[in-house]
């Protein structure tokens, strides 16, 4: 057996990932280990060889397909005969078996069942962010204006190195009318002309310029305050469920004639803490980072510390926010989002533990046993700061890149199982099912079904799917370039499909409905102007990349009553539509493209392959922010590059470009990314040596070798070539002798 590892029964178990669990998870949890791990190998002997024959079930169908389109070619717009075909070799379930049930979810906390609001995003890799992202469910409106292009950079309103009164104004006013419109004071007065907020016998009362007296409009609104009744240093109100508080400090307002300081809105309700498509785990020593910084979430006591401008920053959790209500009570709201954490897909394995045959084994089993035993923290309330995730005694997993029932029920059994060797009552493991591939989408009702006691979201992954799409028809012909997608048919239906198919299945009060992520991060003035359709949509929720994001989109929920909306919905009889024949339209391109259009889309495609594949090898960062062509920011992640470089491949295999072409591409746009990371520390041109860099070669082999990679995936081709740069960075620093380099000396894990 290699060193570095210990023997559980069959299993070979790598030190670092034992070490962390007997010594730092097991204490306090009442778990004995040995009875774990001995419970650890029954489930990977039952459960490993079923995965393995679910990821051949995906292999065949796509041979199957592949061969389908070679032989019928020019024929995928026959949906009868196409549809027929996908029947036939159960791609496709028969629909009426399961359309009649209603989900069955228990224990689910509020923020999921009955409050609507943005859900953040964050690689669990790093803690900073982490613990930023769980801290988001408030922000301030204030920052979050000023620091971004919501307010323009014009007519003097120019963010400065110091305070730009003039931009801080228009903040302001922004701020005032949003209070006029969500707090309405009584008698179409407003909170512009307001110079007091006071407490009087359990009434929130505004005096205004004129010395006017005004409650509210809706004085139920008022929910309570901090500090004396007359002179509050906050204001706690609420709408469409979410809270809005009123901070005032009048020595730090700015001269605010009403002393506001500024305005926290409840932001991030609900957070992904992510060890999939965001992070770079390619091994023990990863998976034990991810795993840690979860343990610090359950237990309470995650800190980060890191420097910020001159000073030294300590980050950690805030704690819950205490008021006072109207009648003298107490109330406590949670000072955090509420986390779930996602887990890889079934298609990734790891060598974190070697089993019998000497094999690596799912990675998603190993998600599940060890991030659930950290979780029991959580249920056991071991805090020594008082911090609780759950307060319904549920841990919430999301379970990314399922094809179909078959692999949702798969998933539920094993949840089953991990709540028997923890002794956890049935369903505590809560699945959110990401709708993000073709035959998942195709056959939703199923997997809701084989998942309904247990689901608590269904959420269309947009990106992946696109990404299966391309994949998924790869042999039918040319597809669109990437801007086309957003119009193609089969992603109108498909996020439509998502939300009548939640709520027909009773999803409304029970769990989310979600919509997929803004990949813009800089470009808030657009957010704020489109995403409104995902709430309007009848989504409870929508992604956001970061904290600032979801500040501002919670605005969109105020917009938008929700449950109303979807009470709507639900009453059309649009919700029995099949949306069936539009998702199959295959978005084959329907007209040739100039070379000019194509070499753009190759330009645009390389550059952000290139700019996110380096980072993702060369340190380890799995989610990075990467211009495009034109220089605008875009959060790219592994779906987002499984997009680029399925799209490239689908081109080379129907001779829109000639390998070649890309070639000389790659190696151009690899200077273009060279200088833009020249400011990285010890970055690593790739245009130095084309053949030697393997973050160029790992690039290039996404698209060159695209059409063979399972489900058009790049994880596999980007764990290898991380392994194998890992490897090549400690036979160096072996050879230099050097003790100072850590091995990965460059991921922002902070
Ligand atoms: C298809 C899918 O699966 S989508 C899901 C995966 N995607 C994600 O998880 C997106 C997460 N977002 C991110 O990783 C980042 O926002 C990026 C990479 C897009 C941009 O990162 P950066 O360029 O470093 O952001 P930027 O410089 O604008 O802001 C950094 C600040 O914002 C905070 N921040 C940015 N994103 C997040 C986040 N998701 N959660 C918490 N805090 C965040 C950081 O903590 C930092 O603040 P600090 O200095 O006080 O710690
Ligand atoms: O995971 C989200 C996606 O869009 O893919
Ligand atoms: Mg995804």
């Amino acid at each position: 057996m290699a060193s570095g590892r210990v023997r559980i029964g069959a299993l070979q178990v790598s030190k670092v990932l034992y070490n962390f669990v007997n010594q730092e998870v097991v204490p306090g949890t009442n778990i004995n280990p040995y009875s774990f791990w001995n419970g650890v190998q029954t489930i990977i002997s039952e459960f490993g060889p079923i995965n393995r024959a679910l990821l051949k079930k995906r292999d065949d169908l796509q041979v199957k397909i592949d061969e389908w389109h070679r032989t019928h070619k020019g024929q995928h717009n026959d949906i009868a005969a196409y549809k027929a075909f996908l029947y036939k070799i159960g791609y496709l379930y028969p629909r009426n078996n399961t359309d009649n049930f209603q989900i069955n979810t228990s224990n689910v906390d509020d923020e999921i069942a009955i409050q609507t609001g943005p859900q953040l995003v964050v690689p669990l890799m790093n803690a900073r962010f982490t613990l930023n992202a769980a801290n988001a469910r408030w922000g301030s409106l204030y920052d979050a204006l000023y620091g971004t292009d919501v307010i323009p950079e014009n007519d003097g309103c120019e963010k400065t190195t110091t305070y730009n009164k003039k931009r801080g104004d228009k903040v302001i006013a922004y701020t005032r009318k949003f209070l006029d419109q969500y707090i309405p004071l009584a008698n179409n007065l407003s909170h512009v002309n307001a110079k007091k907020y006071s407490v009087e016998a359990g009434e929130l009362k505004v005096t205004l310029q004129n010395d006017t007296i005004v409650g509210l409009k809706s004085p139920a609104q008022f929910v309570g305050y901090q500090g004396d009744a007359d002179t509050p240093k906050s204001i706690l109100l609420v709408h469409h469920g979410l809270h809005i508080e009123i901070q005032i400090d009048r020595p730090n307002s700015r001269n605010d004639p009403a002393g506001i300081k500024d305005v926290f809105l409840e932001s991030a309700i609900t957070t992904i803490v992510d060890c999939e498509d965001s992070v770079a785990a390619v091994d023990a020593d990863d998976k034990v980072e991810l795993y840690r910084n979860w343990l610090g979430l359950m237990k309470g006591n995650l800190e980060a510390e890191f420097p910020k401008g001159k000073k030294t920053i300590t980050r950690k959790l805030n704690q819950d926010r205490i008021y006072i209500s109207k009648s003298g009570t107490k109330v406590q709201l949670p000072g955090r989002s509420l986390l779930f954490i996602r887990h890889v897909g079934h298609l990734l394995y790891t060598d974190a533990i070697l089993d019998k045959e000497n094999h690596e084994i799912p990675e998603g089993i190993l998600d599940v046993v060890i991030t659930t035993l950290i979780a029991l923290h959580d249920l056991k309330s071991t805090s020594m700061h008082g911090i609780k995730n759950s307060r319904t005694g549920s841990i919430y997993i999301v379970k990314p890149k399922q094809h179909g029932p078959e692999e949702v029920a798969f998933t539920s059994r094993l949840f089953s199982r991990v709540e028997d060797l923890l002794q956890l009552p049935r369903n505590t493991l809560k699945m959110g099912v990401m709708d993000e591939e073709r035959r998942t989408t195709l056959n939703l009702s199923a997997c809701i079904h084989v998942a309904k006691d247990r689901l608590v979201f269904i959420n269309t992954g947009f990106l992946d799917r696109t990404g299966d799409d391309i994949h998924t028809s790869m042999e039918a012909g040319p597809i669109v370039p990437k801007g086309q997608m957003k119009e193609a048919k089969w992603l109108i239906a498909y996020e439509k499909n998502n939300v009548n198919i939640g709520l027909r299945h009773g999803l409304s009060g029970k769990a989310q409905i979600g919509k997929g992520m803004w990949a813009m991060p800089d470009m808030m003035a657009a957010m704020i102007q489109q995403k409104i359709v995902h709430p309007q949509a009848g989504a409870n929720c929508a992604w956001v990349p970061s904290p600032t994001a979801a500040t501002l989109h919670a605005i969109h929920y105020h917009q938008v009553d929700v449950f109303a909306r979807q009470i709507e919905l639900s009453s059309k009889s649009s919700l029995s539509n099949d949306y069936l024949d539009d998702l199959l339209i295959i978005p084959v391109l329907t007209k040739n493209l100039s070379s000019k259009e194509i070499q753009h889309e190759l330009d645009n495609n390389a550059q952000s392959i290139l700019g996110y594949v380096v980072r993702w090898i060369d340190q380890g960062i799995g989610c990075s922010k990467v211009p495009d062509i034109n220089n605008i920011g875009l959060m790219e992640d592994r779906a987002t590059l499984r997009i680029a470089s399925q799209l490239i491949a689908n081109w080379l295999r129907h001779k829109i470009v000639t390998k070649q072409q890309i070639i000389q591409t790659f190696q151009r746009m690899a200077q273009v990314v060279d200088k833009q990371n020249a400011d990285i520390p010890d970055y690593q041109p790739m245009a130095v040596n084309f053949d030697q860099n393997i973050a160029f070669q790992a690039a290039l082999e996404l698209v060159l070798d695209g059409t063979m990679q399972p489900n058009g995936y790049t994880e596999p081709i980007l764990h290898r070539r991380r392994r194998e740069f890992k490897a090549r960075q400690q036979q160096q620093q072996q050879r230099e002798g050097s003790q100072k380099k850590p091995v990965l000396p460059l991921r922002s894990s902070l």
